[in-house]
């Protein structure tokens, strides 16, 4: 038999639960009222999901920007992101502290959720809630510390909440729609960036990583003058590379390509580059590698890079040591007091310039340890196969001082030869600068550029109008007057030079004549000793004789 008290807290837990039965439907119904009208604020909102956690528990998911041991951005973490910058667009989606980026449009900007904010989202009928944050970093010299930025910097996280019963249809459907959604986000807001491993400060980056800006480069093959069946040919195989991932897959080489540009200074490498970027719809990542400290750093340099990038490490030859052998032979050139000026006229100015970037690069090189070992397996490693869709571009106006290894085939698949300015070039110029297809002043500058050497450089300086009254006519005569200068510079040289030879073949010439007047001299004077000898010895013999003669006798 039941006692009284059992009845009774029978009783009681009967009315305790109806009681809650009650008072969850009207709060239930007060919650989806809530969240229906929007009627409340931020807090209440975050009110009314505790409420309903405590009686129908909510689960959780965490995306977290490094997730595990990876070294890249999660494409979770940033899907989500962009999701949530879409989430959060009109009026903030109720959330009142934004973080702001700039957008394509230059009027606007692209606004996200700040740290310990909350957003409310709904999906067919689920209500869902997204919590951003970040922890402090993790100081803990494991192997994460050692690679970086995951462990190094603040960790952010992204939280999203619902009850139970959505479970399926959060996991199953919402988190992939948030995931593509993400996606067409980033694709329609893309701008793209020029990256640099150089911190604000110009010291070591304070995390060994890269920082950004949006690229403008407004150079494009349109723009460039060279020979036109070299640049078609480049504009092709760029083109072949972006269409060529079932090739590279289906061959079973990473989907990656190597440019060696090289030329004297001022012939259009960097802007070559601007344009390749610019022509693909790529990112930029330029490698300053006298600031990376090892050959670690320059790994995880390139980890962090992302696909649809173009990689490039400027004067390459400045940039490093090559090699122990390369370091050597630098000595002994120095040693000699041979170098580049040696070169003659044409690459004076280019040489001048090379070597003015290499010293000032000597200093910054001496604290980089990166080697040529590290160089090459950034190039070809395994790890360059990771990410995919990147171009490696190193550029150098010393191509003969670069070790074979680092520029063979497969590493640098391709070389281009960036050269003076011809008369194609020229022309093209002519018409991108000054609108002009044919002039009477081309015969002068086609003659002229047959004789002297000039980089499209100073070609295109010298086609830009400096003032108001400057027109075609104006900037080709400076053109002609340039080239005209840079010639009779050149013939001085030249004659400088031939008079030079000249005098150092006369006095050789009356060294050898010395020599020979020398040798002369002094084979008369053996002669005359000789000779002088031979009458001594037959005058001797004579007298010898005589005195045999008289003994006989
Ligand atoms: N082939 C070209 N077509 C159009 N403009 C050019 C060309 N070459 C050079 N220029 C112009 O000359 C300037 C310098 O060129 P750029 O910086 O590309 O030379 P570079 O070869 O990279 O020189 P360096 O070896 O010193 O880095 C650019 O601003 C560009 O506008
Ligand atoms: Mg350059």
């Amino acid at each position: 038999m039941e006692s009284a008290s059992s009845l009774w807290s029978g009783v009681n837990s009967g009315i305790v639960l109806s009681l809650l039965a009650v008072v969850w439907t009207m709060l239930w119904q007060g919650i989806q009222g809530l969240q229906l009208q929007n009627l409340f604020s931020r807090h209440s909102r975050r009110l009314s999901r505790r409420l309903a956690a405590t009686l129908d528990p909510y689960l959780t998911v965490t995306i977290a920007e490094y997730d595990g041991g990876r070294m890249r951005p999660s494409d979770a973490y940033k899907e989500a992101q962009a999701y949530l910058q879409r989430a959060t667009r009109g009026a903030g989606g109720g959330v009142r502290h934004l973080k702001a980026e700039p957008d394509r449009d230059p009027d606007r900007l692209v606004l996200s959720m700040d740290d310990n904010e909350e957003v409310a989202d709904e999906f067919r009928g689920a209500a869902v809630w997204w919590l951003a944050y970040t922890s402090a970093p993790r100081d803990d010299g494991g192997p994460g510390y050692f690679w970086g930025r995951a462990s190094r910097a603040e960790r952010r996280f992204y939280r999203l909440a619902f009850l139970e019963r959505d479970r399926d249809l959060v996991l199953g459907e919402y988190l992939p729609h948030v995931r593509r959604q993400g996606r067409a986000v980033m694709v329609m807001n893309r701008q793209r960036k020029l990256f640099t491993n150089i911190s604000g400060g110009g010291g070591w980056d304070s995390d060994g990583s890269w920082s950004h800006v949006v690229f403008e480069h407004p150079k494009t093959f349109a723009t460039l003058a060279m020979d036109p069946a070299k640049k078609k040919e480049i504009m092709d195989d760029l083109d072949a590379f972006r269409g060529a991932k079932d090739y590279y897959a289906r061959v079973g080489k990473a989907w990656k390509r190597g440019y060696l540009l090289y030329g004297p200074p001022g012939t259009g490498k960097s802007t070559m580059i601007a344009a390749m970027a610019n022509h693909l719809d790529y990112d930029v990542y330029d490698i300053e590698l006298t600031s990376v400290r090892t050959n670690t750093d320059l790994r995880r340099l390139f980890i962090e890079t992302t696909s649809k990038s173009i990689i490039v490490i400027e004067d390459i030859d400045c940039s490093l040591d090559l090699t122990g052998k390369r370091k050597k032979k630098k000595k002994k050139a120095e040693e000699d007091g041979d170098g580049a000026s040696k070169d003659g006229e044409k690459k004076d100015g280019a040489a001048a310039a090379a070597a003015a970037k290499a010293e000032e690069k000597v200093e910054e090189k001496s604290t980089s340890k990166v080697t040529l070992s590290g160089v090459l397996n950034f190039i070809d490693g395994l790890w360059s196969a990771c990410g995919g869709e990147r171009i490696i571009v190193f550029t150098t106006n010393h191509v003969e001082k670069l070790d074979p290894a680092l520029i063979r085939r497969g590493r640098m698949d391709k070389h281009i030869e960036m050269s003076y300015c011809c008369f194609e070039s020229f022309r093209f110029l002519a018409k991108v600068y000054l609108d002009v297809e044919a002039h009477e002043m081309f015969d002068d500058v086609a003659a002229l550029l047959r004789e002297v050497e000039m980089t499209p450089a100073d070609v295109a300086e010298n086609l830009t109008p400096k003032g108001p009254g400057e027109d075609a006519d104006t900037c080709l005569a400076a053109l002609v007057e340039a080239l005209q200068k840079a010639k009779e510079k050149a013939m001085a040289k030249k004659a400088k030079e031939e008079a030079a030879a000249a005098k150092k073949k006369a006095k050789r010439k009356a060294k050898e004549e010395a020599a020979k007047e020398t040798g002369g001299k002094a084979a008369e004077e053996a002669k005359e000793a000789g000779e002088k000898a031979v009458e001594e010895a037959a005058s001797e013999a004579d007298d010898n004789e005589e005195e045999d003669d008289d003994d006989d006798e």
